[in-house]
């Protein structure tokens, strides 16, 4: 069997116009190492390192490199991390400034050492006169050198590791409520610490091996400057034998180093969150069933529809008050007083109940900037925010968070007033559609994460989040890191981590996006049960109509940043207000002007409505697909609305047949037949038709 080839091979032999050069160049990069180990005396060995002279410039070099690790720790980490995460003017000055020491001679670096920090140079005087520090022929002034030298490696590096990690993961901890020092230390670090762990142990090894700026600016002084190399460059006039034998130590040194990091720093350092989500929710993946979770096969739709009226949307305008009589308020009233174990879902094996339930919180939010719109929301209810691709959900969501610039929100939740608050004190927990479940940690950890933040002690907090995972079905799999979960089951753990965290408002962006359909049948079931619990608002961006009709008590339908429809799902499916949504619930939609009779099409066409509306303005007429008859002869009797048509394309949906259809005369159309239907008819792609609509079953709305 042929070895498969590996990705970027050339899977043959090189040319020899390559391989001449590549095996000259490791032959000049060998030959040097090999001269270190052919010429050195191995039975003198021992004598030689164990020399005091030696010894001391060791333990002198062991200080030296441990402490310019621990100034480039102190100072560079946080300098990686402004030049990775902070805008500012003169990023590129600052980047340049970093690097400098990496390309500058030793020597100079030296030189501009000894300027700037010597006796004479511009801070020299000042650390001499206020501190008593003189840093030339002392071992503080070894230390700098070094440092000096060695810190880029170590920004470079962790300033790369934090470059590729996502903004997502820092952004979901802060709205479990997380301080930014405590995501620093909790997240980011762990995250990057790959990258941190690389950056040091090239830092070290650079400042082990520093000459060049320390013997110009510290000078080489015997038990205070004189390292391990500057001791080589002496015993190799007085004695070349030791100076091959201590060249071996510093060579084995550096090889150590070199195959502990195994190429990571030098270009095979991986973001982390590139791949430390191997089968993570971004990964369609069949739900397990977990044992305790809820049964597949309940009803996925009409919890929660009502005939609640619809408020009226605007720009600027609230787009629904409180007491708009939502059914999830009436929902919620009947568990705002009742125990916490009735409060919970009917069926949810829950073996203790260490939390409370989240606040009941109901949400009034104005926002202005790229998102236009005021929005009231009952304590328990669930908003689904649909529109299509950059209508601006994220941005709300963001907004919300106050993670964006480009929308500002005034929020209010419940009785508190949060605008002013940074994220991690907005009591606004967010599922991102990936989940961003923390790689490091099991789901446990990540479930307990938020009560950790709010200072819940450590075993109380974890009591909680196992009650969480178990209330979602998952309890079984909470020691599991994320990366061993299925796509399903990462959004469960995200979920409950979100809802531990017992937030005011929770914001849920696309959750099922990344299930397939059956696993997004049954998560969807779970979520609306573990919603029904939750006692603040919830939003979820979807763009399932089944999803929004199903999960959400009322429908935010957003276009360019401003609402178009604010209303019960059963409002927004019998009369949605853009072309948009009407598709995306499945309907025909066609705009066009009123007219006395219906609707005048932009293309030339008409449409007798049975109820139309004032003429001259803008309208959108809704035809439901199974209203749409077909034909094969043009169909005479009642109908006032006939068409001709040619097939183009048949699909299935469930137990019934869509049909497209164009017309030369009126905009595309879908009907929905039966099989049968379609069989009688002999339908085929291409075939010509008729198609009718009775003026009863056009719906006219102003737009
Ligand atoms: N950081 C940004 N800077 C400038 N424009 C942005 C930024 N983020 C988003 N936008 C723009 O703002 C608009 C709204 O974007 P947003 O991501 O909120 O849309 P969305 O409704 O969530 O879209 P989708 O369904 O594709 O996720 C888009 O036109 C987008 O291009």
């Amino acid at each position: 069997m042929r070895r498969p080839r590996t990705p970027g091979t050339t899977g043959g032999r090189a040319p020899l116009a390559l391989a001449v050069p590549a095996l000259l160049a490791v032959v000049f990069l060998a030959l040097p190492v090999v001269g270190i180990l052919v010429r050195t005396e191995w039975n003198e060995l021992g004598t030689h390192l164990t020399d005091p002279a030696v010894i001391e410039a060791l333990e002198l070099s062991l200080l030296v490199s441990f402490a310019a690790l621990g100034l480039s720790l102190v100072f560079g980490v946080p300098l990686a991390w402004v030049l990775a995460r902070v805008p500012f003017r003169g990023k590129t000055l600052v980047r340049c400034l970093v690097l400098l020491p990496m390309v500058l001679p030793p020597t100079v670096g030296g030189v501009a050492l000894l300027l700037g920090f010597g006796r004479r140079g511009l801070l020299g005087p000042w650390l001499e006169g206020a501190f008593g520090i003189t840093l030339p022929f002392h071992t503080a002034g070894a230390i700098v050198a070094a440092a000096f030298v060695a810190m880029p490696f170590l920004v470079i590096s962790l300033e790369g590791a934090l470059g590729g990690l996502r903004p997502g993961y820092e952004e979901t901890a802060a709205s479990l409520g997380a301080s930014p020092v405590r995501v620093f230390r909790t997240v980011t670090l762990p995250m990057v610490a790959p990258g941190l762990i690389a950056g040091a142990a090239l830092t070290w090894a650079r400042a082990l091996g520093e000459f060049g700026a320390t013997i110009t600016f510290a000078g080489n002084l015997p038990g205070a400057t004189q390292t391990l190399p500057l001791q080589v460059y002496l015993l190799l006039q007085e004695d070349p034998e030791a100076a091959t034998s201590v060249s071996l130590l510093l060579l084995a040194i550096a090889m150590a180093v070199l195959i502990a990091l195994r190429g990571r720093w030098a270009g095979g350092l991986t973001a982390p969150g590139a791949a430390d989500r191997r089968d993570g929710p971004g990964r369609p993946a069949p739900d397990e069933p977990a044992s305790g979770a809820p049964a597949s096969g309940a009803p996925a739709s009409g919890a929660h529809t009502s005939g609640a009226p619809a408020s009226e949307v605007g720009a600027g305008a609230p787009v629904s008050g409180p007491g708009t009589g939502a059914p999830a308020s009436e929902a919620g009233a009947d568990t705002r007083d009742a125990p916490k174990s009735q409060a919970c879902t009917p069926g949810s094996s829950v073996p203790s109940e260490p939390d409370p339930l989240p606040h009941r919180s109901s949400l009034h939010a104005r926002l202005t900037g790229f998102t236009r719109l005021t929005l009231d929301a009952e304590p328990g209810s669930t908003i689904a925010v649909v529109g299509p691709n950059g209508a601006g959900k994220t941005t709300l969501l963001r907004a919300l968070l106050g993670l964006t610039p480009r929308a500002h929100a005034e929020l209010r939740l419940g009785d508190a007033e949060v605008t002013g608050l940074p994220p991690h004190r907005r009591g606004v927990a967010w599922v991102p559609q990936d989940g961003a479940l923390f790689p490091h940690l099991s789901a446990l950890g990540n479930t307990a994460y938020g009560l950790r933040a709010q200072g819940v002690p450590r075993a109380e907090a974890r009591r909680a989040a196992l009650s969480w995972l178990e209330r979602l079905g998952v309890g079984p799999l909470a020691h599991r890191r994320p990366a061993q979960l299925s796509g399903g089951q990462a959004q469960r753990v995200a979920l409950a981590r979100a809802l531990a965290a017992r937030p005011r408002l929770l914001l849920l962006d696309e959750p099922l996006a990344a299930l397939d359909q059956t696993t997004r049948a049954r998560v969807r079931h779970t979520l609306r049960t573990h919603l029904e619990g939750f006692g603040g608002v919830c939003l979820i961006v979807t763009h399932d109509p089944v999803e929004a009709v199903s999960l959400a008590d009322r429908v935010l339908v957003l276009e360019e940043g401003r609402a178009l429809q604010y209303a019960p799902p059963a409002e927004v499916t019998r009369r949605p207000r853009s072309p948009w949504v009407a598709r995306m619930l499945g309907r025909n939609a066609w705009p066009g002007t009123a007219t006395g009779d219906g609707l005048s099409l932009p293309g030339g066409g008409r449409l007798i409505a049975a109820e139309p509306l004032p003429a001259g303005a803008p309208a959108l007429a809704v035809i439901a697909p199974e209203a749409v008859s077909v034909h094969r002869r043009q169909p005479g009797g009642s109908p006032r609305n006939v068409w001709p048509g040619t097939v183009r394309e048949i699909t299935a949906t469930g137990s019934r047949l869509r049909v497209l259809i164009n017309s030369p005369e009126a905009p595309d159309l879908v009907a929905e037949i039966t099989p049968q239907a379609a069989a009688e008819l002999g339908l085929a792609e291409g075939a010509a038709v008729w198609t009718s609509v009775k003026a009863t079953e056009v719906s006219l709305g102003e737009l």
